[in-house]
């Protein structure tokens, strides 16, 4: 526990709040990271972790995940995450949900939660009794994947903007990995837009559905990495982008929907090396985000998309700052994330001493 502060200090965080529970055994860790740009919103996350270390450090990690992903989408939201140290098959009862509710309302809104690893939408519904401070209620907003798939369609002519010359996706061929609620989608999208479809996913029946109803050719999951294609869009899981992996890539651009889809940051410059360009995931994948940001404001799905179009622009300035500042791709998109909070907060210090 001593070096908290230290690890606090070390990235800026603003509030780290443990939260027990006698009655439920809660043990929960709220993170807020940056509140600068808005409520810093994030979702909780049930695990067993090995050590009460393990969870502050992975409760930090990935609330400053979400100040960078907020930040980088231009919304008014700040980062934040719970985790909940426990067994999701064994530790999960309304008490301990309605303590947790609890919690989160004691913070008047400077947390945000939803739905994550091991929580569903169910525990969120228990939760939503004891606190507002509740987002993506299936009752709201829906299913937020075909956003997000349309965010990462708004990255790709990005992406073929860059490397083509053109935003046109007519023609190019795509290799979608994982065709469960995102890359359905992402297909369907694709399709209409007369890209060339190679499919994945270990779920036979997901990449069957697929192939029969946007023409797509599918392939076993370990091919997929080498199948010869203008986009890789790895859309099921994170960490893809390897060692093993990058020898076997036969393409320009990777852009998908997955989370944390480099296994570390260094392999951004491997592909750029390569020559492939990559998108940055936690923007291409920001509509999920958008999606629930507009629960907060009075849900509208055609908004929501409007908002989630916006990816392409954020995608292109990505882009530029690549070039101008010669870094990879990830890096150019920390960097835009950063300059948009020290901008707002030098609002706000001005606006303080006036
Ligand atoms: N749902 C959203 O709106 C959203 C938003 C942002 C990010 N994401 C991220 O996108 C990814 C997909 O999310 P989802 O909601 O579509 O999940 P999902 O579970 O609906 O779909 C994932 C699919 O990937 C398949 N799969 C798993 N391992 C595979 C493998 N090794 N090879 C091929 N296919 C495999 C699964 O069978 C499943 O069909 C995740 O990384 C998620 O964190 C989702």
């Amino acid at each position: 526990m001593s070096q908290v502060f230290n690890w606090m200090e070390e990235k800026d965080y603003e509030q780290l709040v443990f939260n027990y529970d006698k009655t439920s055994g809660l043990k929960a860790i709220i993170c807020i990271h940056d509140t600068t740009l808005g409520p810093a919103l994030g979702g909780t996350r049930m695990l067993q972790y090995d050590t009460e270390d393990e969870a502050i450090k992975d409760v930090m990690r990935l609330a400053e995940g979400m100040t960078y992903k907020a930040a980088a989408a231009g919304l008014n939201l700040g980062g934040g995450k719970a985790v909940i140290i426990g067994d999701a098959g064994e530790d999960k009862s309304e008490e301990l949900w309605r303590a947790f509710g609890r919690y989160v309302q004691s913070l008047q809104g400077r947390y945000i939660t939803a739905v994550d690893v091991n929580t569903s939408v169910d525990d969120m519904a228990i939760v939503n009794q004891e606190t507002d401070h509740v987002v993506g209620l299936p009752s709201i907003s829906g299913d937020p994947s075909p956003v997000t798939a349309f965010g990462v369609i708004q990255a790709m002519k990005a992406s073929a903007e860059e490397v083509y010359g053109s935003t046109d996706l007519s023609g190019k061929t795509v290799a979608v990995q994982g065709v469960g609620s995102v890359g359905y989608y992402l297909c369907q999208n694709l399709f209409e837009a007369g890209a060339e479809l190679v499919v994945t996913d270990i779920d036979e029946d997901k990449a069957k559905k697929v192939q029969e109803e946007f023409q797509a050719e599918a392939v076993d999951p370990e091919e997929i990495y080498g199948v010869d294609c203008d986009i890789f869009s790895p859309s099921a899981l994170g960490g893809v982008i390897n060692d093993e992996t990058i020898p076997e890539l036969r393409c320009d651009i990777v852009c998908g929907g997955a989370n944390n889809i480099l296994a570390e940051d260094r392999h951004s410059s491997i592909l750029d090396d390569k020559d492939i360009l990559y998108a940055p995931d936690y923007v291409s994948n920001a509509g999920g985000l958008i999606n629930v940001y507009h629960e907060m404001k009075g849900y509208d799905r055609e908004e929501a998309l409007d908002t989630a179009a916006g990816i392409y622009d954020r995608m292109r300035k990505i882009f530029k700052i690549s070039s101008r500042d010669n870094i990879p791709t990830h890096k150019a998109a920390d960097i835009m994330a950063e300059e948009r909070i020290e901008r707002i907060k030098n609002v706000r210090c001005n606006h303080i001493t006036r």
